[in-house]
């Protein structure tokens, strides 16, 4: 099926495995055995590989000897070009045969930094001087935090990841009635891709500031700047509020973590702040729907987020993977901490801090069974601002 009828015609959790969402082989999630590749593959679809299971019996052992016949580990698995012609294109991409290493670990190593030093009454120097360091470290070393005791009411939290459950559970016609459109880069769309590659994943966004100002071409001379308000959907009741209220919030914890991250770059605690008068940041609600086909599509491919930091609210489900900085490169599952903010330095605090802290490339794997939702917030300076790093 190709995209347009896809978007058009279905919702995601019901689309049939399409060429777009196929990752390439080295982004493909980890698999510990081989599934419906290789006669699949080289039969370009005609046969399927099928699912099957084993039951067991409350009274009887039962014994069996499979076979599993592998091509070597060389093989360069793709449709063969007899089957391929015009009425029946690839239907796969080519990939390295073998069984593939196991490219996820379990997460311990994400730091979890406690913030109540900057959210409490009265907070003594000396647990500030250590949380400054504290931050500093986890920013060098892995660009990814997880923080707790960060002040954003619980609350708020649970009221918007209802909102965007009730929004996303609507139809396919609903959720359209708001789609993102040439005239504002807020509301609905599934079509995102990363890398060329389509995300299994739905998205509705909803600017921080109202209009944000956005320039209509990025020629420097051209000086025609956009008006961007958000999209307002009717269902479920009180969103746009429930949006509103926790921005806020996010806009007070990115202050406090813009300051934290100044000062362990040795700079001014409000260093940053000119930047983010008129910022074009916003708040994304996402849907993964579950996903058949979890060994060759991902929810949002390999990527690093382009902005000054994310805030991420993630549910229980898990999925969200971090390539770990140190040589090996592995990718490290971003485990749930019931509550925690996931914050991850993005593409221009990296410029800013002149490569001191970088941003991480990082993935989110799709479930076969659950649905997973999370809830980034992506800060963004003014859109005039210019990104060097700071003298
Ligand atoms: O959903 C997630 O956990 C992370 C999403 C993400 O990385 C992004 O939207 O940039
Ligand atoms: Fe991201």
């Amino acid at each position: 099926m190709n995209e347009s009828s896809s978007s058009s015609s279905q919702a995601m959790g019901t689309i049939d495995v399409d060429q777009a969402f196929i990752q390439e082989p080295e982004h493909r999630p980890s698999l510990s055995t081989i599934e419906g590749q290789g006669i699949p593959v080289w039969s370009n679809g005609a046969y399927e590989s099928v699912e099957h299971r084993v039951i067991v019996n409350s009274e009887k052992e039962r014994f069996s000897i499979p076979y599993f016949l592998f091509p070597a580990h060389d093989t360069e698995v793709k449709p063969l070009k007899e089957l391929i012609h015009e009425h029946n294109p690839p239907k796969y991409r080519p990939y390295k045969s073998g069984k593939p290493s196991l490219s996820t670990i379990e997460g311990q190593g994400i730091p979890v930094i406690d913030l109540s030093p900057v959210t409490s009454n009265n907070p003594s120097l000396s647990s500030i001087n250590a949380l400054v360091k504290e931050i500093g470290s986890a920013c060098k070393e892995w660009g990814f935090i997880q923080v707790t005791n960060h002040g954003v009411p619980l609350s708020l939290r649970q009221n918007l990841l209802e909102a965007s459950k009730s929004f996303f559970a609507q139809s396919l016609q609903d959720k359209k009635k708001v789609s993102r459109d040439e005239t504002s880069a807020s509301g609905y769309y599934d079509t995102e891709h990363t890398k060329n590659v389509r995300d299994w994943k739905e998205v509705f966004d909803f600017l921080a500031k109202e209009p944000t100002l956005f320039p209509l071409t990025s020629d420097e001379h051209d000086d025609r700047i956009l008006h961007w308000t958000n999209k307002n959907p009717q269902y479920p009741p009180h969103f746009r509020d429930i949006l509103k209220e926790y921005i806020k919030e996010m806009e007070k914890l990115s202050y406090k973590l813009l300051e934290l991250i100044a000062l362990s770059l040795g700079l001014e605690s409000k260093r940053f702040e000119e930047f983010f008068g008129d910022q074009t940041s916003f708040v994304r609600l996402k849907y993964y729907p579950p996903c058949p086909y979890s060994h060759l599509a991902l929810g949002v491919g390999p990527h690093k987020d382009s902005g000054a930091l994310t805030i991420l609210a993630q549910d229980d489900v898990g999925g969200l993977q971090v390539k770990r900085k140190t040589h090996d490169q592995e990718w490290i599952n971003v485990e749930p901490i019931p509550h925690a903010y996931i914050i991850n330095l993005a593409d221009i605090i990296q410029v800013w801090s002149n490569g001191a802290y970088e941003s991480v490339e990082h993935r989110v794997i799709v479930n076969s069974e659950k649905e997973r939702f999370s809830i980034p917030y992506f800060l963004f300076p003014a859109h005039d601002t210019e990104v060097k790093p700071l003298k």
